[in-house]
């Protein structure tokens, strides 16, 4: 398999239904390209984006990686999401953040919770390290990597001292609004633009998640490149030829069908923080207005073990997406043993890949079984070019998505209730 493949044939929903849906489609497909809205730049960004900027990213994470061994990246929701997700999903899941071995440096995202413990802790862990911060807010104004910022700063200063930290600290905010441009601004720190047109959860292939995944040594050409086609194969308003636009028709048919839960499976664990930032994409932009799909994610075959019995024979309101990898990474022989003390030999010569395989059909199986429609999106294998590619695809299906629920899939007006109570708590 050589391309990303969306199988819907245990989604129960027909190719009739869906092309009902056509009319719709092309409409949403006009509002989209036709730029009526103000928060389109991430359509055509990876063809778009800042040569030259992209450049001083690449020699900038040069220059972190040979003064560094660790990089702290604050940022919270859509401004570190999405570099986590590629970081982790690429790097080795054992070399504890430290991104394929020979890069040797280790990353560390903070500034996504308010926990003292957890700052307290990466600092026992930073004694004695030389470290670079790259601080992400497209507000600038963000609480939690606000703080963290001002602890880290403080940090800096005291270890590198005042002029030397600025070698070290680098923003990536608006071109010119909030405190977070005015202090990158007034300290003469070194800076990135998050484009005015890409709101958080649309941002990873902009500096927000480019930087911190050059410096975790991943290939940010290849990335970009998956991303560039993915905006051309899925550009077409025909709904037969565009998967992203087929995935989005069949989310909207599934929810008026009373599928209010989507489950985003994977059976490799590497890629837990992709379906992290999955949720924040679609939950953020479709719920609102009483409306909207509640994304959930499981790991499998762990998650088997503990909800695997409410998805088999819960209430029926949910519909499953497994993001299923056709090629690992690594895979490991089972051997026979003379003895079979375990009875394991019957997978004996079978592979670790050949044996979750089964686990997936046999899951799928039982699950469409017990009425709970499966979409399945084949990935050939994990790596930065379908990387890139995936969460394009993702990104295009949600604001498709959003548009057929009638809510307007680029703002979040509802996040402020909770900032609002807090501030007033903290009598800001
Ligand atoms: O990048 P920032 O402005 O700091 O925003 C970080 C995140 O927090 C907000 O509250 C929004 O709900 C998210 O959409 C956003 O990604």
């Amino acid at each position: 398999m050589k391309d990303i493949i969306l199988d819907y044939a245990n989604g129960f929903v027909s190719d009739e239904e869906i092309l009902r849906l056509e009319p719709q489609l092309k409409t949403v497909h006009r509002i989209l390209y036709e730029g009526k809205d103000q928060n389109v730049g991430w359509l055509n960004y990876p063809n778009e984006y800042d040569r030259k900027e992209f450049e001083m990213i690449k020699e900038s994470a040069e220059k972190v990686r040979s003064n560094s061994e660790a990089f702290i990246v604050i940022g919270i929701g859509g401004s570190y999401l999405g570099s986590r997700a590629v970081v982790e999903s690429i790097s080795h899941s054992f070399y504890d953040n430290m991104v394929v071995k020979k890069n040797n440096i280790e990353i560390y995202f903070v500034g996504n919770n308010i926990s003292g413990t957890y700052l307290k802790e990466l600092m026992d862990v930073l004694e004695g390290k030389d470290i670079s911060i790259n601080v992400i807010s497209k507000s600038g104004t963000t609480l939690e990597p606000a703080i963290a910022f001002r602890i880290f700063k403080e940090y800096m200063e005291r270890k590198y001292g005042r002029k030397n930290s600025k070698e070290r600290i680098y923003i990536t905010t608006d071109k010119e609004k909030g405190v977070l441009s005015q202090i990158a601004e007034e300290e003469g720190y070194n800076r990135f633009t998050i484009p005015n047109d890409i709101g958080g959860r649309y941002s990873v292939f902009t500096p927000v998640g480019i930087f911190p995944i050059a410096v975790a040594g991943i290939d940010i050409d290849k990335l970009m490149e998956g991303a560039q086609s993915g905006v051309m194969e899925y550009s077409s308003d025909i709904i037969k030829e565009n998967i992203s636009y087929i995935y989005g028709a069949i989310r909207n048919i599934l929810y008026r069908k009373g599928k209010e839960i989507e489950i985003l499976v994977s059976y490799e664990p590497r890629l837990f923080y992709l379906q992290e930032w999955w949720k924040q994409l679609f939950g953020e932009s479709e719920g609102k207005d009483g409306r909207g799909i509640y994304p959930s994610s499981l790991s499998l075959t762990t998650d088997l073990h503990s909800m695997g019995q409410l998805v088999q024979d819960g209430r029926r309101n949910m519909f499953e997406t497994v993001l299923n990898v056709i090629s690992p990474r690594e895979d490991i022989v089972i051997r026979k043993d003379e003895k079979d003390l375990d009875n394991l030999n019957f997978l004996a010569g079978k592979s670790m890949d050949f044996v979750n395989k089964k686990a997936f059909e046999g899951t799928l199986k039982a699950h469409v079984d017990g009425g709970v429609p499966n979409l399945i999106i084949n990935m050939p294998k994990i790596d930065e070019y379908f990387l890139g590619k995936l969460m394009y695809f993702f990104q295009k299906s949600c604001a498709v998505s959003g548009y057929l629920l009638g809510v307007n899939p680029f703002d979040q007006p509802g996040v402020e209730k909770y900032k609002k109570n807090m501030f007033e708590l903290l009598r800001k």
